[in-house]
């Protein structure tokens, strides 16, 4: 039966050249975690796509953008949803999780509400001045603890969309922000390394009886603590709310959009709608942030022709910090910005996407229920799209595009399904890295030179890499610390 169904699917789909793999587990065993070097080697053995087996379904890495336009962008129609996940999305998520929905109404619903609250002229009015006074605690806490430039941008990015959605600030050392953190952590592993989670690859498994499924406590240990967390943030919102200390922030408007029957979000759901931001919000500019310090360190050449662009604008003597007002007269800023999301993509072999409908390619047939990914490291590496990629070099978007975030690299997706806060976390990166470009120099330590293609960068207890980042001078010294009083002392 096995041998003649194999033979059908033979006769009526035809996939890009496939990775050699095992018996059932296909090629679950030799995908390593991060895959992006991997990703790389692949594409250069197999060409333009190639295909893997995860539990006896098809995965196709897309390793151009060519092909990443044809397919994922231009038919978004039928390759925008998502697999069946009955783990990460079933018990780790309560079914409620909008980055692993499948192309449903329940997800259009969920992608409205994000739309409302992360763009349009809320991205501007609601965020910008948030961003603007984080940024410069931010600069505080890198004056004062260089070394844990990690923790540093953490906090920054959390606080932007905590304050956003809760109405309060985090601090450095907060356990909101450690638990967030841990969360994504353990959920990223989940998502991206097929061994570790057999019970998503082999979906069946959950037919066994419950208490054979030996990840089912554990998964749902996960869920609980997320939802524990949620909760509590969510609990002590609504006690500011009832004694009137409230502030202004999205879950006020969602307590208010519900009792006018706005929109229907049960309990999970509501949680979630939370933890979607907080966890989007916190752990992809903080990433970001984080990179541009290693291509900082490692290529000095954009950050002389930053700087200069940035001292003609605000001052070569520390006159002022750089503003999101300024976009407009530094928009070399706009290319950083690109240039730091396509160097090395922290989300490595990118999202798959999953196709709805058979569909044919340059002579491939795919299956309906194929997964296609854009193969985030392979194409930002590849010397078809890119002249000299291995480089850190941002003229390479001084182009008509300049002002679209989206275009040029894939690190926000692609299609239906292309990430929705991507005004928001353009203008964290743009706004953190030109001020620290304005008052730090950031060189590498020579007994530890940093490995741009295998750093692991979202590794949050420690940082990724070691760098110095040193003031430039004392009047920059002098303009942090008295910028950054009003953040200092706005605790909230
Ligand atoms: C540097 C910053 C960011 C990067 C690189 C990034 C990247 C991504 C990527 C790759 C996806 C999946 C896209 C796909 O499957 O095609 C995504 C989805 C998403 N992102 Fe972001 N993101 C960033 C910032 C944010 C922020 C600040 C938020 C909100 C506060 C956010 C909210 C979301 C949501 C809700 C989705 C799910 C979209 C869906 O499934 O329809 N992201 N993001």
């Amino acid at each position: 039966h096995q041998f003649l169904s194999n033979w059908q699917f033979n006769r009526k789909y035809k996939l890009p050249p496939v990775v050699p793999g095992w018996p059932l587990l296909g090629n679950a065993l030799s995908m390593p975690f991060p895959a992006g070097m991997w990703g790389v080697e692949m594409a250069k053995k197999y060409g333009e796509m190639y295909t893997c087996y995860f539990g006896g379904k098809p995965y196709v890495f897309l390793n151009s953008s060519r092909v990443v336009n044809v397919l994922m962008e231009k038919r978004a129609a039928i390759y925008s949803s998502r697999p069946e996940r009955p783990m990460t999305q079933g018990i780790m998520s309560g079914g409620a999780r909008m980055l692993l929905m499948p192309h449903t109404n329940r997800w259009r619903n969920q992608r409205k509400i994000m739309h409302s609250i992360l763009n349009g002229r809320s991205a501007e009015t609601i965020f910008v001045p948030y961003q603007e006074l984080e940024v410069k605690q931010l600069l505080y806490d890198l004056l004062k603890d260089p070394e844990n430039f990690h923790v540093c941008n953490q906090r920054f990015s959390n606080s932007v969309i905590t304050r956003v959605v809760f109405g309060r600030r985090s601090g450095l050392h907060d356990k909101q922000l450690k638990d967030i953190l841990d969360l994504v952590e353990i959920l990223g592993q989940y998502l991206f390394h097929p061994l570790k989670n057999l019970p998503d690859v082999f979906p069946w498994l959950h037919s066994l009886p419950k208490p054979l499924q030996w990840w089912r406590r554990g998964a749902e240990e996960y869920f609980n603590k997320a939802r524990d967390l949620y909760k509590a943030e969510f609990d002590a919102f609504e006690k500011k709310l009832k004694s009137g200390t409230a502030r202004p922030c999205f879950a006020a408007e969602l307590v208010a959009g519900a009792e006018k029957k706005e929109f229907i979000l049960d309990e999970t759901e509501k949680l979630f709608v939370f933890s979607t931001l907080l966890e989007a919000g916190s752990d992809t500019s903080r990433n970001a942030i984080t990179q541009s310090i290693a291509a900082m360190a490692t290529n000095p050449g954009w950050v002389k022709k930053a700087r200069r662009l940035l001292d003609e604008v605000c001052g070569e003597n520390a006159e002022r910090l750089p503003s999101l007002a300024d976009r407009k007269r530094l928009p070399y800023m706009n290319a950083v910005v690109k240039e730091v999301l396509r160097w090395r993509p922290f989300i490595q072999t990118g999202v798959p996407h999953m196709l709805e409908k058979d569909d044919e390619y340059e002579g491939y047939r795919f299956p309906a229920g194929t997964q296609f990914a854009w193969n985030a490291y392979a194409i930002a590496l590849n010397e078809n799209d890119y002249k000299d990629p291995v480089a850190f070099n941002p003229d390479r978007f001084m182009d008509a595009d300049l002002n679209s975030p989206l275009k040029g690299h894939w690190s926000f997706g692609t299609g239906r399904r292309v990430c929705v806060g991507y005004n928001v976390g353009a203008n964290n990166i743009w706004l953190a890295v030109a001020c620290l470009l304005y008052c730090f120099d950031v060189t590498e330590d020579p007994d530890h030179p940093i490995d741009t293609f295998n750093t692991v960068w979202d590794v949050h207890k420690d940082a990724p890499f070691k760098a110095r980042i040193k003031p430039r001078s004392q009047a920059h010294v002098d303009l942090i610390l008295n910028a950054s009083k009003e953040a200092l002392a706005s605790d909230y």
